[in-house]
């Protein structure tokens, strides 16, 4: 017998939270719970304004519709479906039959949004790989670069992540790259989306010898996981992706072409950033996935994130908008 619900959310986030354009105030998605018998699976739908193309309005409609038609015993429609309705639904389907492991691999990489120093002495403390993030292509390339020669030199043994978002030109990728000494770039296990355009980030991968990850491109039209001089890492963000099982083919491909596979965050809730660290402990055993968000928000959702002290929402204090 099956059954199903559909729970509406509304988190305060951390203030000061920019998305591209646009300052998030509060993060707005979607639970679905799928009930067979006495077992139950969840999923998040939470579109990521100026991320996503749909909004979470569009989102939770569809995903109401295709919830109707799942009660009556239908497969999900999930080829047509919006990516986040695609992901939350297939997430759901996959823990209602047990097939998403419970253990959940709950290291981050910490993201770097404030002072350098208290990064640094973050770092010095955490146990095994030393592996960081740090948002570049904000202010001057000049500035960045020190930043990341700093942390280098100050922490040697760094694994550094950066993450430029597709926000230089050619000209400032290469003041950036001036900044970091060339002993030094190895410290750097990548840097995501350097440039404006695939095209112009290989390149500069090429030119400096500082590594490069896909991230927007895993998205582009026509995108295919290939191994490329000077691109190590795909970082695979489940809620602008799709299904599950999308996900899990770009691991696939990512592995069989020899580079790393980043399960990454869209700022889901506590709930959806449990699930993906379960996912990421299944199909990235070995990588620190890119999941340090929860400090972006004042509240949690129902699963609590390991030392998080945000107070946490519970989904029976959610308002149900749909259930059969
Ligand atoms: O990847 C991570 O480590 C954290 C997640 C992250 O950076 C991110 C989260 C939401 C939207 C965009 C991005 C991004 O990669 O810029
Ligand atoms: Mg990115």
């Amino acid at each position: 017998m099956r059954s199903a619900k559909l729970y509406q959310y509304q988190l305060p986030m951390d203030t000061g939270v920019i998305l591209r354009d646009q300052r998030l105030v509060t993060r707005e998605g979607w639970i679905v719970e799928l009930c067979n018998g006495d077992t139950v699976g969840y999923g998040e739908i939470a579109p990521l304004p100026e991320f996503s193309q749909e909004t979470a309005e569009q989102a939770g409609e569809q995903a109401q519709k295709m919830l109707e038609s799942w009660v009556k015993g239908e497969a999900l429609e999930l080829a047509s479906a919006f990516p986040s309705v695609a992901f939350g639904l297939s997430m759901a389907e996959l823990e209602l039959a047990g097939g998403l492991p419970s253990e959940g691999n709950y290291q981050v990489a910490p993201l770097c949004s404030g002072d350098p120093d208290d990064l640094v002495e973050e770092l010095s403390k955490m146990p095994g790989d030393k592996v960081a993030k740090i948002k570049v292509g904000m202010y001057e390339a000049v500035r960045d670069g020190m930043v990341a020669n700093m942390f280098i030199e100050a922490i040697p043994a760094i694994r550094l992540r950066l993450d430029a978002n597709r926000k230089w030109t050619p000209l400032k990728a290469q003041q950036f790259a001036k900044y970091v000494k060339p002993e030094h770039r190895a410290g750097i296990a990548f840097l995501e989306e350097p440039c404006k355009t695939p095209e112009d980030s290989l390149a500069f991968a090429l030119e400096t010898g500082i590594n490069i990850a896909w991230d927007e491109t895993v998205r582009d039209e026509g995108f295919e996981v290939k191994a490329e001089p000077g691109v190590v890492a795909i970082v695979i963000k489940p809620t602008l992706v799709g299904t599950v099982q999308r996900c899990l083919e770009l691991v696939k491909q990512t592995h069989d072409a020899g580079l790393t596979a980043v399960i990454s965050s869209s700022m889901e809730s506590s709930l959806g950033l449990n699930q993906l660290a379960r996912f990421a402990a299944w199909q990235t055993p070995a990588v620190i996935p890119g999941l340090d968000t929860m400090q972006l928000f004042k509240a949690q959702l129902e699963t609590p994130w390991p030392n998080s002290n945000l107070p946490v929402t519970a989904l029976s204090e959610l308002e149900v908008v749909w259930q059969n």
